[in-house]
């Protein structure tokens, strides 16, 4: 048995705000710490060789967090853009309930938790500087919809944590609500209409136990937020 551990961050300041965050790079709030600081608890005697998170500072700053209380500071970590949150686009920065007003409750919904709906796009895309500035700017997202972040969440979680699983090897994924989300859909095969439900809160972690082909033999999941 091999065990996949996931965690969203702890709350963020624009979580706090009840914005939209995307790629913003935001920290934790007080509370966020405290928050990542009950997850590693949680996880107390829990073991992983491999740690993967984005290249966002309120992940980074949750994995280290679990990784200091778990006296697991030396384990390799991977920060990749893939794992980063979705692309909000030009919702990014907005108060959530204003956008409600602005356009309605059920558009609002279609934004945040349908498989396809892409939010309103950037006019450009933001430079390609500091985590990005080896990309191409045509890599640089203008908004994504959870498909198309899923197109790149995936490939990262085959390659990189499946890979490991398979050799029996535990990890532990600190990412955002719209990655878990994309991984919780691929891993319990999860339709795209059915997607819409599933919820993901903030240092909670999610646990996952495969036998040796990853078939799900148990699992923490309930959809709470
Ligand atoms: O703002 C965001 O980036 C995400 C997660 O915090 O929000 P939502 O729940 O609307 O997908």
């Amino acid at each position: 048995m091999v065990k996949l551990v996931m965690v969203r961050h702890g709350e963020s300041t624009a979580n706090a705000l009840n914005q939209y965050t995307g790629w913003n790079n935001v920290g934790l709030t007080q509370e966020g710490i405290v928050q990542a600081h009950v997850a590693a608890k949680k996880l107390k005697g829990f073991e992983f060789e491999h740690v993967h998170t984005s290249v966002l500072k309120r992940a980074i700053m949750t994995a280290y967090i679990i990784q200091d209380e778990l006296n697991l500071n030396y384990v390799p970590i991977t920060k990749t853009w893939r794992l980063n949150e979705r692309h909000y686009g030009a919702l990014r920065g907005q108060n959530k309930d204003a956008t409600r007003r602005e356009f309605g409750v059920d558009q609002v919904h279609l934004w945040r938790r349908s498989f396809y709906s892409i939010p309103p796009q950037l006019k450009r895309p933001d430079p390609n500087n500091g985590p990005y500035k080896y990309f191409d700017s045509n890599m640089m997202p203008t908004s994504e919809s959870l498909y198309q972040a899923y197109q790149r969440i995936v490939p990262y979680y085959v390659d990189h944590v499946s890979n490991r699983l398979l050799d029996g090897k535990n990890q532990l994924i600190v990412a955002h609500g719209s990655t878990i989300r994309a991984l919780i859909k691929y891993i319990e095969r999860i339709s795209d209409s059915d997607i819409d439900g599933v919820e993901v809160a903030n240092g909670k972690p999610l646990i996952y136990e495969f036998d040796n082909k990853l078939n799900i033999i148990n699992s923490n999941r309930t959809n709470t937020k």
